[in-house]
């Protein structure tokens, strides 16, 4: 697959894990009472393969893309929205500009297919084409869109990181994606497409039954391919997906940490590890989205969660608000005294 087949993920550095895992018990605590932050800190050595981390500042990439399966009435919101939410993350009054601000992280808003033209000096202007097919009846996309919308991604996520970012978060905004996600998951896993679909933005509870009908009809007729991502991407993906799973492998050849948000993220994650299995390495799982395909992705990802906040958002906002945890775990092992600097007694 053209430039991304070279691509190189670096091994975790163990040795580092290790030394950060010793120091982590010569702490003046309780060997394990700092809980999942020491996993979480002695994981970020492995990556970065620093004995002190460093993940600030964090960059946040937010793609926007449309999606023609809303054609078919699979969303609680009409497609115009995700334009319209453009606008507002350029205005800075998303849920993502505020939290982005409060952990002093550089936003980036990329338009990799939204479907109308937006005209800002701030927005990333990358689009790949006015926002993907309604793959009810045809293929999301053509496999050359699939792979210029990943290389895309790659070469945002390597800017971000030439740009000084330590730690990178992917969100995304699509109306529709939540249909799409499910699809390539269930394309990806064979799981049960039953098990993958919730409400999205919000759509009664009654017509689960119906969306999940349309994710069953459109597999029947696209068969993609489970072991093949640009097969998946290309008949049943979305533009913002490839674009994160292509941001998600730049930061992973980078032993730069990345923190995964809700389901559409997720999924993108598992898209990235059909490209390159190794890329799983560097993410660590900000939270658990309402969204039952979520959990069902995570358990393919092979991590758990920091938070349950039941979010249902996206943009990368479960991300950016589990950073701070990040950031605490980084902190207890640079500025926590030892047990012999502060000359406690050990345990017996
Ligand atoms: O991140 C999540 O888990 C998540 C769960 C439900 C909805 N969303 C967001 O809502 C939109 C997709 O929902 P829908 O109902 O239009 O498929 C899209 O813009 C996502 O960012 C995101
Ligand atoms: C308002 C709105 C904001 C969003 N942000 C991400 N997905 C979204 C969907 C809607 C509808």
């Amino acid at each position: 697959m053209n430039r991304l087949q070279g691509i190189h993920i670096p091994n975790l550095d163990e040795k580092m894990g290790m030394n950060a895992e010793k120091y982590v018990n010569s702490l003046t605590k309780p060997p394990g009472s700092l809980g999942r932050l020491e996993e979480v800190v002695i994981e970020l050595a492995k990556m970065t393969g620093e004995a002190f981390p460093e993940i600030s500042p964090p960059g946040v990439i937010v793609f926007a893309a449309d999606h023609g399966i809303t054609s078919e009435g699979v969303s609680a919101f009409p497609q115009e929205v995700t334009c319209q939410m453009v606008r507002n993350f350029l205005n800075g009054g998303a849920a993502i500009n505020v939290f982005s601000r409060s952990i002093n992280a550089r936003l980036s808003i990329v338009d990799i297919g939204v479907s109308s033209d937006i005209e800002d000096e701030n927005l990333v202007k990358k689009k790949v084409r006015y926002g993907t097919a309604n793959f009810l009846n045809e293929d999301a996309m053509s496999p050359d869109e699939a792979v210029k919308a990943i290389e895309i991604g790659f070469e945002l996520g390597q800017k971000m990181i030439n740009d000084g970012a330590k730690c990178l978060i992917l969100g995304e905004m699509g109306i529709g994606n939540t249909t799409t996600s499910s699809a390539v998951a269930a394309a990806i896993s064979g799981k049960n497409i039953d098990s993958l679909v919730g409400i999205g933005t919000g759509i009664e509870k009654n017509k689960i039954p119906y969306k999940q009908q349309v994710i069953m009809n459109a597999l029947k007729r696209r068969k993609p391919a489970a072991d093949d991502p640009i097969d998946v991407l290309s008949k049943v993906g979305g533009l913002e997906i490839a674009g994160m799973a292509g941001a998600m492998l730049a930061a992973a050849s980078n032993r730069t940490p990345i923190l995964i948000d809700g389901f559409i993220c997720a999924t993108a994650a598992l898209v990235a590890k059909l490209i390159s299995n190794q890329v799983t390495d560097y993410m660590i799982l900000g939270h658990r989205s309402v969204e039952p395909g979520h959990t069902h992705v995570m358990e393919l990802l092979g991590k758990k969660p920091l938070l349950d906040l039941e979010m249902r958002l996206g943009e990368g906002t479960g991300a950016a608000v589990a950073f701070p945890i990040l950031q605490s775990a980084v902190l207890m092992l640079k500025e926590m005294a030892t047990f012999e600097t502060a000359q406690i007694s050990n345990k017996e």
